[in-house]
């Protein structure tokens, strides 16, 4: 992404510049569906700032409002020291957006789209050249919309919203139709796009990819910020348990339940796990028994507080699944 455009500069650059986004009390209800409920958030300039949470907690509602593309019932949205709404033009330049419905030029081919795109900010067609490839598209430039591959058209939305060599950029779900390789490729995209100083506000529901990514991370729950801090602080905080994988048949439930420390067995895969929060007195209980050949230990992820924090505040459904076909032992 080096060759698309420069960063302008901006006008508000100073000793204590305003923050990319400032997000003050807003609410938003939809009917009795309080989707949004008083969120107040900062998001620094240059920051990759995750926004997570469970289908419906409002992650699309609170982005859309902080693009300008939504009104707030209530509450502040500043980006970069300006309201986005009411529609906010001196601001567009330095906006890009790929929501989950991207709309396109369907009869055009990838390159006439985002020619067209980069033409209604005065783009230069160089910048065209160099975002298709940036997104692995340039095998794709003289192939019309409606025939690409949805993960392809996805990349094309994603290369629509960074044409124009925006500062802050709206990511809502970019990697949901991505296969792992041009995952893995838009993270290099994006990690390059924050090198250059962007601002990156990005919706998941890939907790790896926030992980990976994020300097910050909110998670939203029923509208509400629960918690708001690096993905490592949350991590090293958490009182989410690390797990031993034992190939089966070396120990069995009973035993593994009776260890000193366990505080829940499950059989997953071809692995019976452990869950402790003292890994080192279980590791050597384990060795005394079966000894530690095979045995693999995963300590907490941001995948393991997420489950934890949104299990605790909600009794919804949640998205990112544990291993499907899961026994489980209580000791
Ligand atoms: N235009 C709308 N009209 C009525 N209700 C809506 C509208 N948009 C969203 N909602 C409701 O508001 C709540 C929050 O939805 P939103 O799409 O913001 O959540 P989300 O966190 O982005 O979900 P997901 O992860 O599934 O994309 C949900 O209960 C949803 O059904």
């Amino acid at each position: 992404m080096s060759e698309v455009q420069a960063m302008r500069p901006t006008p508000t650059d100073g000793p204590d510049p305003a923050p990319a986004v400032r997000v003050q009390g807003v609410s938003k209800r939809y009917g009795d569906r309080q989707a949004v409920d008083d969120v107040s958030l900062d998001i620094h300039r240059g920051e990759f700032f995750g926004l997570l949470g469970p289908n419906g907690a409002g992650k699309s509602t609170l982005v859309e409002i902080m693009e300008g593309l939504r009104q707030a019932d209530s509450g502040s949205v500043a980006l970069f020291g300006e309201p986005p709404w009411p529609r906010n033009t001196a601001l567009l330049p330095r906006i890009g957006v790929q929501t989950q419905s991207s709309a396109f030029f369907v009869r055009q081919t990838a390159h006439e789209h985002l020619r067209t795109v980069a033409a209604l900010y005065g783009v230069a067609r160089a910048a065209v050249d160099a975002t298709l490839e940036s997104v692995g598209l340039t095998g794709q430039r003289d192939i019309q919309v409606e025939s690409l591959s949805g993960g392809q058209r996805q990349r094309l939305a994603i290369a629509s919203a960074l044409v124009h060599g925006p500062e802050l950029i709206f990511l809502d779900e970019p990697t949901a139709a991505l296969d792992p390789q041009a995952r893995r490729a838009l993270w290099e995209v994006l990690r390059a796009l924050k090198a250059e100083g962007r601002t990156i506000v990005y919706t998941t529901h890939h907790l790896d990819e926030a992980e990976a990514l994020c300097d910050r991370i909110a998670i939203l729950v029923d509208g509400k910020v629960a918690v708001t801090d690096s993905p490592h602080n949350l991590v090293g905080a958490s009182e989410a348990p690390s797990r031993l994988m034992l190939p089966l048949g070396r120990l069995d439930e009973q035993q593994a339940a009776a260890i000193s420390g366990v505080d829940r067995v499950t059989v997953q895969g071809g692995s019976l796990v452990l869950e402790t929060r003292t890994a080192g007195q279980v590791l050597s209980a384990v060795d005394q028994l079966t000894g530690l050949d095979g045995v693999q230990t995963r300590t907490a992820s941001l995948e393991d507080v997420y489950l934890d924090l949104t299990a605790r505040l909600t009794s919804a459904p949640q998205s990112p699944l544990r291993t499907a076909d899961t026994t489980e032992h209580q000791p």
